[in-house]
């Protein structure tokens, strides 16, 4: 669709644009990425024509873009910019049928049927139709960008090029223009470059980012190219990291602000609270810890302050645990949206708390269990249905600075103790009959200060793993041995 060779060009005589070479497929949705001043405009308006060329080409399905007229080009391409170039006194519909101008026949460019077709249905699309009657100038500035959207799109380009389309718009409305964006990529084949400095937009909506810096691109290539974060670092000198999106298979970014990096010291031995009464426990820290739980409420990784643990009757069987334990949380104003929070029929007075330290780093366990529903995970055939509340529920706080790979590696060594506990204690599996690994419930909750030194793993074979076992199995054995005459 458009291939751009070896360009060189810029203002007057300092080339700004410095041997570029790119190729952009029909159909494909593009998004040129890079820090102010690193050339994009330039870009853009070299591909446009709006800049000449100094050396180079740039070829439109073939054929050179300078050798195009004004309709022909008008017809290839539409241009979305920040420069408004219609008469403010115009009204939106007004503006939107000049969209139409390269199709019109004629001296006097009159509106066709297929025009009024076409205009009407890309005011449908942009959501324009409301205020078709309406000036220019008395819409707002995000309105306008909707408008001047329908023009290009009034024009049926087959491609598509836009500095920044999104500028004024507020989250809803710039969703919704991507998303319509993309139904037209998607659906039309409409060929997209877009200017974006949201890099967790392009990420969501672009095929290919081209990363530019000083009038070179650092990066082009798929979206995945945004987890070299390296790159990022460099040319947007921001301290950033790369997660992946929950629910679309691209990577969105996080960064890091200056902050962040003098955030204080604290004692972890003085930074919490505990509290009991008969029907719960909970642990308050003054400072969030990032955790990671598979408990009702607070799951997933989360910074979290509270962490409770409720008692319920054995015959608790309700189906609304998350919204029970937010009735609970409630009454103790506990604020669920800070928390993670389990439920237990163990009784709490057999809660067992273990804290220890080791080379600086201060762990706390606080373990409660009950093996009534002991399960054997491995026995498929064995159904195993949780008849009561009885469970293993460990929260386990460390006063350390873990990656997201060794977290997970403290989950896993925490879980593997839990089994050797079992088995020393040969608990059994009620249905199936043979040993147990676990309940049909058990719950697990690890809390990081993020402070100190980043330890990169916590697998068994590193000192921090085994500690994290030997507690784990210490505290689960005991609240075990506390409670197994009363299984
Ligand atoms: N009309 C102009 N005459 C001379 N130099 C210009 C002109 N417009 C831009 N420049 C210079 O060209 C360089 C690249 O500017 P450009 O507008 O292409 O950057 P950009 O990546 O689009 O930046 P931004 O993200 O801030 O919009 C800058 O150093 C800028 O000062």
């Amino acid at each position: 669709m458009i291939n751009i060779q070896n360009l060189v060009g810029g203002y007057n005589h300092s080339p700004i644009i410095n041997g570029i070479d790119l190729e952009i497929d029909q159909g494909e949705f593009f998004a040129l990425l890079g820090q102010n001043g690193s050339g994009k405009t330039t870009l853009f308006k070299l591909i446009t024509g709006q800049l000449p060329i100094k050396s180079g080409k740039i070829l439109m399905s073939g054929e050179e873009i300078q050798s195009l007229s004004k309709i022909e080009k008008a017809k290839k391409m539409a241009v979305l910019t920040q420069e408004v170039k219609v008469s403010f006194d115009y009204t939106v519909e007004e503006i939107i049928s000049l969209g139409r101008y390269p199709h019109q026949k004629g001296f006097f460019k009159q509106i066709s049927n297929k025009d009024r077709k076409v205009i009407d249905e890309v005011m449908e699309i942009t959501k324009t139709s409301d205020f078709r009657k309406t000036q220019f100038r008395k819409i707002s500035g995000g309105e306008r960008q909707r408008v001047l959207l329908a023009k290009a799109l009034a024009q049926e380009p087959e491609i598509l090029l836009l500095d920044e389309p999104t500028n004024h718009l507020d989250i809803k409305h710039t969703f919704h223009m991507l998303d319509l964006l993309k139904e037209r990529q998607q659906t039309m084949g409409l060929t997209i470059f877009a200017i974006l400095h949201d890099l967790n937009v392009a990420s969501l909506y672009a095929d290919r980012i081209a990363l530019l810096h000083n009038g070179s691109f650092l990066e082009v290539g798929d979206v995945d190219r945004l987890r070299n974060v390296d790159q990022l670092k460099k040319v947007y000198e921001v301290k950033v990291s790369s997660q992946s999106h929950p629910i679309v298979p691209k990577p969105q970014l996080l960064m890091t602000p200056s902050y962040a990096a003098s955030r204080e010291f604290y004692h972890f031995e003085d930074s919490y609270h505990i509290q009991q009464t008969e029907d719960c426990i909970h642990v308050q820290f003054d400072q969030p810890l990032l955790t990671l739980s598979n408990g009702v409420i607070g799951e997933g990784i989360q910074w979290l302050k509270h962490f409770c643990h409720f008692h319920v009757e054995k015959d608790y069987n309700s189906f609304q645990h998350e919204k029970d334990l937010q009735k609970w949380m409630e009454k103790y104003s506990i604020p669920y949206n800070q928390a993670a929070g389990m439920i237990s029929s163990t009784k709490l007075e057999d809660t067992v708390m273990v804290t220890e330290k080791y080379e600086n780093i201060q762990m706390m366990a606080i373990v409660t269990a009950g093996v009534r529903n002991a399960a054997n995970i491995t026995k498929n055939s064995v159904r195993e249905v949780a008849q009561t509340r009885s469970t293993i529920n460990t929260m386990l706080f460390i006063d350390a600075h873990f990656t997201d790979g060794t977290l997970m590696d403290g989950y896993m060594a925490a879980t593997e103790a839990k089994v050797k506990a079992l088995q020393d204690l040969h608990i059994a599996a009620p249905y199936s009959n043979t040993d147990a690994f676990g309940t049909a419930t058990d719950t697990l909750l690890i809390g990081l200060t993020q402070q100190g030194t980043k330890i990169s793993s916590a697998g068994s074979g590193t000192v921090v793993g085994k500690r994290i076992g030997e507690m784990v199995y210490r505290a689960i054995k005991d609240a075990l041995g506390e409670n197994l005459h009363k299984v």
